[in-house]
């Protein structure tokens, strides 16, 4: 295990990420990206000037994360319409970018509903792409303030599972700054424990294959001077075992409206864990993330990625495609591999789901449906 303990407990607070932004220089409207591969080498800024590069960039998870793909979604469509492309084909195109985190065709579907309402109100082209454009900023920043309420609300709901105030907290994948217009989902959650002096140790799986917890989740803990421990995902085991562990939090790519829970595959087997060494397994995620359109876990398409991923090492960056990789072969030429890139959690295992309405415990179909009906969040409507 890579171990980094932290310099104090709260430092001087880093500049927020700039993981996404809408510029407008003179030769016309971009979306600039912080590409995700390249972390945490190296801060390189993608810049997107049309829709097939955007498409490039989620699948390819230069950009990436539910909440985020829901942003850049939305932005998407903007760019489309400010650029003068076909908005309702380049919506399309951003929708089926990649197939299993709800927020992306939400956030897609809110920018062209605005572009298209406005059309009908006979606001013409510049109008309508304005309208789409702010709908794309609504979603930006809407995210941001639900994001510091799943802080808030998550932070209540482990002090009051953990009594005792110094928590060690087990997650998976990358649910910080960088998925998000503001902290985060999980990850915000941890962060305020840290600021609080509450979280003794972040426990930061690495997310097998493409790494996200070891470039993405280490690189944002480090920037916060959080105490952070790196391991193998199949350590998790024993450190179960050890007792190592008093809560998984973990964020989610689509929630199903009986409250199954589709996230980084590796997920599943940690809500396992955790319900057999009796450790609360919380899930954070906005209330875009619930889609009351999918029934249930069997319902929730899965991604399948190549399987070069996994028969090759890229140092956690995607391969290039079924062609060919470009990375260290791991495995005999031809190998096959199983490659999906998240996995379905059952309700029953969840603890507790925390949302910026609140927290549902135990999770049922019952108790979601209420909190839907409840929010004011277009998405459930
Ligand atoms: C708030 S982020 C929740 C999930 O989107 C996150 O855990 C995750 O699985 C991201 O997967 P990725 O394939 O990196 O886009």
């Amino acid at each position: 295990m890579a171990d980094h303990d932290a310099h104090s407990t709260v430092g001087a607070e880093p500049p927020t990420l700039p993981s996404l932004r809408w510029e407008e220089p003179p030769e016309g409207p971009v979306l600039v990206l912080l590409d995700q591969t390249r972390l945490p080498v190296e801060e390189v800024e993608l810049v997107c000037t049309d829709v097939p590069a955007l498409v490039g960039a989620i699948q390819r998870l230069a950009v990436r994360g539910a909440p985020l793909l829901g942003i850049a979604g939305a932005y998407g469509v903007a760019l489309a319409a400010r650029r003068g492309f076909d908005v309702e084909e380049a919506a399309g195109q951003l929708a089926g970018a990649r197939p299993t985190a709800v927020n992306l065709g939400y956030g897609v579907r809110q920018a062209a509903g605005a572009y298209a309402a406005a059309r009908e109100k006979g606001l013409g082209e510049e109008g309508a792409a304005q309208a789409a454009l702010d709908a794309a900023r609504a979603l930006h920043r809407a995210d941001a303030l639900a994001s510091a309420a799943m802080a808030r609300h998550g932070l209540a709901l482990l002090d009051e599972l953990l009594p005792g105030g110094s928590h060690r907290v087990l997650t998976h994948c990358n649910t910080g700054a960088l998925v998000s217009g503001g902290e985060g989902t999980a990850f915000a959650v941890a962060l305020a424990a840290h600021r609080q002096g509450r979280l003794r140790r972040l426990w930061v799986d690495e997310t097998r294959p493409l790494l996200q917890g070891a470039r993405l989740t280490a690189y944002e803990a480090a920037r916060h001077s959080m105490a952070y421990t790196l391991l193998t995902d199949n350590a998790a085991g024993s450190l179960f075992a050890a007792g190592e562990v008093d809560a998984v939090l973990i964020g989610a790519d689509r929630i199903a409206a009986d409250g199954s829970v589709a996230n980084k595959v590796g997920s599943y087997p940690l809500a396992v864990l955790a319900k057999y060494h009796h450790v609360p397994f919380v899930v954070v995620a906005p209330l875009t993330t619930v889609d009351p359109a999918t029934p249930d876990g069997a319902a929730i398409e899965v991604e399948m990625r190549s399987g070069l991923e996994v028969t090759e090492f890229t140092g956690g960056l995607p391969a290039a495609g079924a062609e060919g990789g470009g990375g260290h072969a791991v495995a005999p030429l031809g190998t096959q591999a199983y490659n999906p890139a998240f996995d379905v959690t059952p309700p029953e295992l969840v603890t507790a789901l925390v949302t910026e309405e609140g927290v549902v415990s135990p999770v049922t179909g019952t108790a979601l449906a209420e909190l839907c009906a409840r929010s004011p969040r277009t998405a459930m409507s």
